[in-house]
């Protein structure tokens, strides 16, 4: 009977050393393999491990996170009840089944997949249960281990890429029933709830009506208003030009440092200003456009790269480690989950946004979210004592993105509006314009800023566009790196014109479309040095000059403090 199986059905960490027949596990992995997938996707994959040297190696990756775990526990009695659990079998089971799901499926058109990719993954635990009460029914058992740190999981098995594992199971013959109930629940760790907790939806939830009115959250900044100027700015233009003409230095003759400085003064509101605690956030996000062949590279990069990241081995951790730039990434919506890691803010909007050829990238509440989300980022930065921001992104495809949006925005040809990005050229270069035009011309909506970019953008951009205006309100100096970013810059200086008056344009970027921007923008890029990598690099390398410009302004003798004779052209 299905009633006695499930109740039967336990989570094994004690086993026999009584060998699994094949016919067993046969029937089992049949059992997981009739099990529903969304859209017949049949994306579930089954690893088996019978060596020791395997189960050895996953025991000690359990090993070091049930550690961290440990950690993580407050008080003492609860730590050690904790660690008189015993969590897995990894070992003692005389079988290993590793169950995964190959995300690669999603490289075609799926079914049921379009809301969320994370269908798939739920098809694959749907097989895990079959696999369980079959184990069950021929009176054999599994133990489900996901204390694991997936990346190293994956390397020690591995595994594939697109391959991605739900977890280790231990398989085998039970040796007990723990009095049929959850072992958590016989060791007094916690009980079952005694019933399904279940409600009915009656109706249509509305604020309005539901008496329990959510109070309407406040845009970011108020477009156009006076109340965009920050507060207290003082005007010290006249005096900061006074002091860097003082300086003993023919008139001028520091040329663009000398607007640096005069910029940076202002922003910060001082003669002697100071570049504190500089921050430099990467935001990443993947893209649905990036499935019809518009980058030289697949969008798995995109977490690939994040990972670079988090593990300090990418450009931008090169030269942030050499300038003294702090790092983080803000995972805006890649199409991953990561390990939890110090370094990374989890402001995942979803797993990438859906293809603009087909409709909207994102929703109308989707922007808002990216917007408050870039804003909650750089108050974090603010409140931890820094004033200098600086923004990178990363996500394959978003040169298609940024470079529709600058055509839509800014009224410019789409030619002169996409590049190579990763470095697609000949045919391939002809196949992107082709297909971002055909996006174009589908394009049904309003032509007011908002729908334009949420039908165009993408997380990490519009999540940038609302760390600028924050940074912006919160008179920060802010550093813009190459095309992308000056995209999410467009968003946000479209949205309020007073954020140009805080940032940097570090770099100028090789990304056909970005020398165009920038001049439509009125804006000189400090660095032109053929760069068109992104992460935020052009931040980092500007930096030093950034710092030598305040350096400068407060370290230089004057004409007068040295008693250095001034020529006839000193203008104060
Ligand atoms: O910053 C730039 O100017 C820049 C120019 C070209 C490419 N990129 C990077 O390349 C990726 C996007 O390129 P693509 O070809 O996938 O659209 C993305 O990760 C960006 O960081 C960045
Ligand atoms: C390898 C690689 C690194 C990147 N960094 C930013 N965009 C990138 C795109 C690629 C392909």
């Amino acid at each position: 009977m299905l009633e006695d199986l499930l109740k039967l059905r336990r989570d094994t960490r004690h086993f026999t050393n009584e060998p699994v027949p094949d016919a067993v596990l046969e029937k089992a992995l049949n059992a997981g393999h009739m099990a529903p997938s969304v859209g017949l996707t049949d994306a579930t994959r089954y690893y088996i491990i019978r060596s020791g040297e395997v189960k050895k190696a996953v025991k000690q990756l359990f090993d070091a996170y049930n550690h961290k775990a440990e950690q993580l526990i407050e008080t003492e009695p609860q730590k050690s009840a904790y660690q008189a659990l015993k969590l897995e079998g990894i070992t003692d089971a005389p079988l290993g089944l590793v169950v995964c799901y190959d995300r690669s499926v999603l490289d075609e058109f799926t079914i049921g997949t379009i809301a969320s990719n994370d269908t798939i993954r739920s098809s694959a635990v749907c097989a895990i249960q079959n696999i369980w009460l079959s184990l069950t029914e021929q009176e054999y058992s599994m133990g489900w281990v996901s204390i694991l740190n997936y990346h190293q999981f994956k390397k020690i098995l591995n595994l594939p890429d697109e391959i991605e594992p739900l977890g280790y199971f231990c398989v085998g013959r039970p040796a007990t029933d723990y009095e049929n109930q959850p072992m958590l629940q016989q060791l007094g760790w916690k009980n079952k709830s005694a019933a399904p907790i279940v409600t009915e939806i009656d109706a249509v939830y509305s604020p309005v009506n539901s008496g329990n009115a959510v109070p309407e959250v406040s845009p970011v900044f108020t477009p156009g208003s006076s109340e965009n100027a920050v507060p207290g700015q003082i005007k010290i233009s006249a005096q900061l030009r006074a002091v860097i003409d003082c300086k003993t230095k023919p008139l001028g003759s520091l040329g663009m440092l000398e607007d640096l400085a005069l910029q940076i003064g202002e922003v910060l509101g001082s003669l002697t200003p100071e570049i504190k605690d500089p921050q430099l956030i990467v935001f990443a996000a993947d893209h649905g456009i990036a499935h019809h062949g518009v980058s030289a590279y697949p969008q798995e990069v995109t977490r690939q790269m994040v990972n670079n990241f988090l593990g300090g081995g990418a450009a931008i951790n090169v030269f942030c480690r050499r300038h003294h730039i702090s790092l983080k990434v803000v995972d805006a919506g890649v199409n991953y989950d990561f390990a939890t890691n110090a370094d990374l803010i989890v402001h995942k909007i979803a797993k990438g946004t859906q293809s603009f050829l087909y409709g909207p990238a994102m929703s109308a509440d989707e922007l808002e979210l990216c917007l408050q989300k870039g804003a909650e980022v750089v108050s974090a930065v603010q409140a931890g004592g820094s004033n200098t921001v600086g923004f990178g992104e990363m996500g394959i495809g978003n040169t298609s993105s940024a470079s529709v949006l600058m055509h839509m925005l800014c009224d410019l040809p789409l030619e002169g509006c996409v590049g190579k990005g990763t470095g697609v050229t000949g045919e391939q270069l002809q196949k992107k314009q082709e297909i971002l035009q055909l996006a174009i011309d589908r394009y049904q909506g309003s032509y007011e800023l908002k729908p334009l970019m949420a039908h165009f953008g993408g997380f990490e951009i519009m999540q940038i566009a609302g760390a600028i205006l924050e940074a912006r309100n919160r008179n920060m100096l802010i550093l813009v790196d190459g095309f992308i970013c000056t995209v999410a810059y467009l968003c946000a200086f479209k949205l309020n014109p007073a954020v140009k008056s805080n940032v940097i344009f570090c770099h100028e970027s090789d990304e056909q479309g970005h020398r165009l921007l920038l001049a439509q923008l009125d804006a000189t890029a400090v660095l032109k040095l053929n760069l068109r990598l992104g992460e935020g690099t052009g931040c980092a390398l500007a930096f030093p000059l950034l710092q030598s410009a305040v350096d400068f302004l407060n370290d230089m003798a004057s004409f007068e403090s040295a008693d250095v004779s001034t020529g006839g052209d000193l203008r104060v």
